[in-house]
C-alpha cells in the first residue's frame, strides 16, 4: 500500500506559507508515500491551486453530514470537495472534546464524506485517565465499532490512531505500545470489512516530530502519520515526508 504523510494545521492561518506548500511539492517530485496537507477550511481552495502540478493533496479538518442546507457555520463533505479537497480529517478529538461529537456523529460525516468522494481519516484515541485505567484497547474498539462508515473500504478509508495525552505534548507512547494498539485496530477493522483491513492505511499520530519518525514508521501496521505541530513548518514536515518514503 502507499503510506501517507498527513499534516493537520488546524486552527492555524498561514502556518505553512504557500511559497513553502509550493516548495514541499517540489521537494518530493516523486514521493514514494502520498502526502496531504489539511489546512483551515478557509485556505483549502488557495492551497489547492497553490499545490497543483505537485504530488501533495488537500485535505479538510472536517464536515457535516448533510450535502447542503440551513448549517450555519458549517461545511458540506460536496463543498470540500468543490474545492478541490481529497479527503477530510474526521473525529478527532479535539472535535470530539470540543464540540461533543460522538462516534455515530463520526460515522454519519464519514459515509457523508465516502457520499462525496472523499477519503475519511477516522481518528481514534484514548484520554490519558482511559490509558490509566487500562481501557485503552476497548476505547479504540468501541470508537472503531461505532465510527466506521458503511461503504468503508481500503481505498476510501484512512484511521489515525491518536493517544489524546500524546497530542502536542512532546510525549509517545512507547513503540511497544504503538504496535499493539495498531494491531489490535488492524484486527477490529477485519471483523467489519474482513480481507480489504488489510489495505487500510493505520496513521499514528501524536507529537510525530523528525527525531522520532524514522523509529515509529517502522512498527508494523504504522502506515503513515497525522503530524500537527510538526507539519506547521515545511522543514519538519518535509523530514517526516522523507522518513516515511525511507520506510515504504
Ligand atoms: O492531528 C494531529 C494530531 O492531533 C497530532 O498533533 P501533534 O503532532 O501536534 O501532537
Amino acid at each position: 500500500m502507499r503510506k501517507l504523510a498527513a499534516g493537520n494545521w488546524k486552527m492555524n492561518g498561514l502556518a505553512l506559507s504557500l511559497p513553502e506548500a509550493r516548495d514541499l511539492g517540489r521537494m518530493f517530485p516523486s514521493p514514494a508515500c502520498d502526502i496531504l496537507i489539511c489546512p483551515p477550511a478557509t485556505l483549502i481552495a488557495q492551497m489547492v491551486w497553490t499545490v497543483q502540478g505537485s504530488p501533495v493533496k488537500v485535505g479538510g479538518q472536517d464536515c457535516h453530514t448533510k450535502v447542503s442546507g440551513a448549517h450555519t457555520g458549517d461545511i458540506s463533505a460536496a463543498m470540500l470537495k468543490d474545492a478541490g479537497a481529497s479527503a477530510v480529517i474526521l473525529g478527532h478529538s479535539e472535535r470530539r472534546t470540543d464540540h461533543g461529537e460522538t462516534d455515530a456523529l463520526v460515522k454519519a460525516k464519514a459515509e457523508a464524506a465516502l457520499a462525496a468522494g472523499l477519503i475519511a481519516i477516522v481518528c481514534v484515541g484514548e484520554t490519558e485517565a482511559q490509558r490509566d485505567a487500562g481501557t485503552t484497547l476497548d476505547v479504540v474498539g468501541a470508537q472503531i465499532d461505532g465510527s466506521l462508515p458503511e461503504g468503508a473500504t481500503a481505498a476510501n478509508l484512512v484511521i489515525a490512531y491518536e493517544p489524546v495525552w500524546a497530542i502536542g505534548t512532546g510525549r509517545t507512547p512507547t513503540i511497544a505500545e504503538i504496535a499493539k494498539v495498531h494491531a489490535f485496530i488492524r484486527d477490529r477493522l477485519t471483523r467489519h470489512m474482513g480481507a480489504d483491513a488489510a489495505g487500510v492505511r493505520l496513521l499514528y499520530g501524536g507529537s510525530v516530530k523528525p527525531s522520532n519518525a524514522t523509529e515509529i514508521f517502522a512498527v508494523p501496521n504504522v502506515d503513515g502519520a497525522l503530524v500537527g505541530g510538526a507539519s506547521l513548518k515545511a522543514e519538519d514536515f518535509g523530514k517526516i515526508v522523507a522518513a516515511l518514503s525511507a520506510a515504504a
